[in-house]
């Protein structure tokens, strides 16, 4: 790509100490330029990426992207808006990626990355071909990339829908954060479809009320094409959890159709007649394609509105409720939800992901339908993020479970002891003479702890880290994955 083709794109920036340089890459990160590149400057909440042009400079940068004049000698392309601008350069160095790729976003406090699992497994089944971006990877074709974030900035994601439509991915379903929603890095994503799933408390570090975080997860649907199509393809859809109170909200702002789904209250797509067991549920399923059986090996009741959200969002795409149904009923779990560790121990142990009040409450309620026996819960709360979500969640572990072991969880630059007693607060607020509970810092310990303290028909479970394979504390990143450390822990009983 050649600077000059950038004014015709951009109509309100100008270039200064424009030349024909080709530019052959791009980044808004300086210790990632290569030589050749294009150094975008985006304003943080840490820094501001203009103080890195230099070191973008010697690091072989030949042309910036800056709000404000440089003194510089390379060229620079002076916009008004350097997120928006990004957007809009990566789409189309990348040529247009989603011209042939249909993209389906799924945001939501909690669900987002199983609802991706269980979509992806419904298009693939109806053989297409189907990529995933999201919180544990993202993946197409037999290729998995690690992701440092749930949902990337714009020109990484450009990047990686380039890449999927040059694989002949038809399908791209991609989890929606709402700081990415708030930050811009999902502009120029035209959504096929978007679904919602929940809002319930968490980021309130970032969004610091509820109805600014309720705003941000809206922009989705607000955003969603205003224009209505003669050919179907063409169209797009708001799906939306109708048992969700935010949901009525959402559908005024959107202009295109709503299709809803839900157990309580009426939707378009339902489920009837749950029976709820061990290893996962069965119901009926009522939808605008016809009524079916469904048989789902996930466990909780949460996993059948993650579920209704695939199946309308398939449905949407024409799959048959027969096809919908035996994808369903040989499914494999998300990795580190719900996810049973077996080692040939007499007693039962879980590895969950929830990291929020409402997430860790439905996990509960879940695991306490599996056992006769005592539950032990094991549960952090990350470090600089929602403090006030910690006694919260100390509130609903203690409630639900028979003993509570108060551990880490990606502390970060926090004090693990202090995000501790946060959490204990909200324990000790219940006053529950009968019951104990304990910190323990360490989580290998906590973990081996709460292992020891197992007998025949109980529950342990380990919530917060799911699929993590780390522990973030002051900036290091040390391997530790809860499954294996409780392997280690039942070996050594
Ligand atoms: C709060 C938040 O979202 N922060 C994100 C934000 O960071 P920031 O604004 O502080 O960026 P910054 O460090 O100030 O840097 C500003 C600019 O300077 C550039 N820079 C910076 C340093 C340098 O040496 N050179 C350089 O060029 C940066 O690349 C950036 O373009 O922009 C960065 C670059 O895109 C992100 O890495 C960073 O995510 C941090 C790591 C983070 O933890 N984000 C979490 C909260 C997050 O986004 N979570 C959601 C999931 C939530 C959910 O699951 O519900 C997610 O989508 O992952
Ligand atoms: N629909 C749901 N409602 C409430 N809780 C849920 C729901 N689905 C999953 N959970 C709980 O939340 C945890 C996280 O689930 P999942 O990873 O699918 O959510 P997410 O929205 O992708 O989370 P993140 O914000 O970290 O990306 C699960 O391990 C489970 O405990
Ligand atoms: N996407 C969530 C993940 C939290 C996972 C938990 N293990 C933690 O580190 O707090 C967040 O960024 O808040
Ligand atoms: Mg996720």
């Amino acid at each position: 790509m050649k600077c000059g083709e950038l004014t015709k794109l951009l109509i309100t920036a100008r270039w200064f100490y424009e030349s024909d340089v080709v530019i052959t890459g791009m980044t808004n990160d300086s210790r990632k330029v290569v030589p050749g590149d294009l150094f975008v400057c985006l304003h943080g909440y840490r820094v501001d990426g203009h103080q890195f042009v230099q070191e973008a400079i010697e690091h072989g940068a030949v042309a910036i992207v800056t709000e404000k004049l440089l003194d510089i000698t390379i060229p620079q392309l002076l916009v008004n808006d350097s997120v928006r601008a990004m957007a809009m350069i990566a789409t189309y160095y990348y040529d247009y990626p989603l011209e042939k790729l249909s993209l389906i976003g799924v945001t939501g406090t909690n669900g987002k990355t199983t609802t991706t699992y269980l979509l992806e497994r419904l298009l693939e089944f109806a053989e297409k071909r189907t990529g995933v971006i999201g919180t544990i990877e993202m993946r197409y074709a037999d290729k998995k990339f690690p992701m440092l974030q749930t949902t990337p900035h714009s020109l990484e994601l450009q990047h990686f829908f380039a890449n999927m439509r040059d694989e002949q991915i038809d399908y791209c379903v991609m989890e929606v954060s709402s700081h990415a929603l708030e930050q811009g890095r999902v502009l120029g994503c035209s959504f096929r479809t978007a679904i919602f799933t929940n809002l319930t408390q968490d980021h309130l570090d970032y969004h610091q009320t509820m109805s600014r975080y309720e705003a941000a997860k809206g922009l989705i649907f607000s955003r969603l094409g205003n224009r209505f199509y003669r050919d179907e393809q063409q169209r797009s859809y708001a799906v939306l959890n109708a048992d969700d109170q935010v949901a009525k909200r959402y559908a005024a702002s959107t202009a295109v159709e709503v299709v809803t789904y839900g157990i309580e209250n009426k939707a378009d797509v339902r489920a009837t007649n749950i029976q709820i067991s061990h290893h996962g549920s069965r119901f009926m399923l009522h939808s605008f394609r016809g009524s079916c059986l469904i048989e789902l090996p996930l466990a909780g009741k949460f996993n059948i509105y993650n579920a209704l959200a695939a199946i309308t969002a398939a449905l949407l795409e024409n799959i048959s409720l027969e096809t919908i149904r035996d994808a369903l009923a040989d499914l494999c779990g998300v990795p580190g939800r719900v996810e049973k560790v077996e080692s040939n121990q007499k007693f039962s142990v879980y590895i969950d992901y929830a990291h929020t009040p409402d997430g860790l409450q439905n996990v509960l309620y879940a695991v306490r339908e599996i056992t006769d026996g005592k539950l032990i819960t094991v549960f952090g709360c990350g470090g600089e993020r929602d403090r006030s979500k910690r006694p919260l969640m100390g509130k609903i572990a203690a409630t639900l479970s028979d003993h509570v072991i108060v551990t880490s969880d990606n502390p970060r630059s926090e004090d693990p002891a202090l995000i501790m007693k946060e959490i204990e607060q909200g324990i000790e607020s219940l006053q529950l003479l009968h019951k104990q509970h304990q910190l323990i810092s360490d989580r290998r310990e906590a973990i081996k702890k709460a292992i020891e303290m197992a007998g025949p028909s109980d529950v342990v479970l380990i919530a917060g880290k799911g699929h993590e394979t780390y522990q973030l504390i002051d900036g290091v990143s040390h391997p530790f994955d809860d499954r294996i450390v409780a392997k280690e822990a039942i070996r050594g009983l």
